[in-house]
């Protein structure tokens, strides 16, 4: 499983997070990646950690001042990227226009989705993996994979139908490791979790609590 922690725009310390995250990730043999703010993705990669863009433009050099060019994510020390976030949603062309940014400065792409409809159609334009995250359980304490279990089953089936080399992740409320068990179940390859460490007391513990049945 893949465990992906989207930092968003709260007030985490970044770093400390993305060490705790190397540390988590290296004791458990679990793959743990952080998506912090575009201005702080080099403080995140120095750590070690496995560094994502929250989000990558769909331009390429040139005039396009306010952008997140795809490349200059990837020299701050980006692996990967998600697009289209429910919190930074793009329409159709632009999520295209993203991967293509995307693949060009080798990221590693994650497409956001609302629903199995937008799944099926989010796969296929070609990510390397797709993430359903229901708006409404988004940042709330019940798991998308305990609330909607259909959901993400559903999600899993409507990618395997267009392209069965797509990965889907679950989102929405993910904070233990019976969430991240219960994701695995339903037959997600990993999840995105952003509050339930972002905004832990002691990210350390939720972490590990996170990787618990894994390790
Ligand atoms: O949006 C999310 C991850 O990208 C999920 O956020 P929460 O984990 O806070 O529900």
């Amino acid at each position: 499983m893949f465990v992906l922690v989207n930092l968003k725009a709260y007030a985490a310390d970044a770093v400390g997070i993305a060490t705790t995250a190397r540390e988590v990730s290296e004791e458990s043999g679990v793959r743990i990646a952080v998506a912090p703010q575009a201005a702080r993705l080099a403080a995140v990669a120095d750590t070690g950690v496995e560094t994502w863009a929250q989000h990558v433009s769909p331009v390429e050099h040139g005039s396009h001042t306010g952008s997140t060019l795809a490349e200059a994510a990837a020299m701050a020390g980006a692996d990967g990227t998600l697009i289209n976030h429910s919190e930074r949603r793009l329409r159709l062309a632009d999520i295209d226009g993203a991967l293509d940014a995307a693949e060009r400065a080798e990221l590693e792409t994650i497409v956001c989705a609302n629903n199995p409809a937008q799944v099926g159609a989010a796969a296929a334009l070609g990510p390397d993996a797709v993430a359903v995250e229901p708006p409404e359980l988004i940042g709330g304490d019940v798991s998308v994979s305990q609330a909607d279990p259909d959901i993400v089953e559903d999600a899993v089936a409507a990618a395997e139908a267009v392209d069965d080399s797509v990965d889907v992740l679950c989102g929405a409320g993910i904070s233990s490791g019976e969430d991240l068990d219960a994701a695995g179940e339903l037959g997600a390859e990993g999840v995105l979790l952003a509050s339930g460490v972002a905004k832990a007391d002691d990210p350390r513990a939720a972490l590990a609590d996170l990787v618990e049945p894994l390790s």
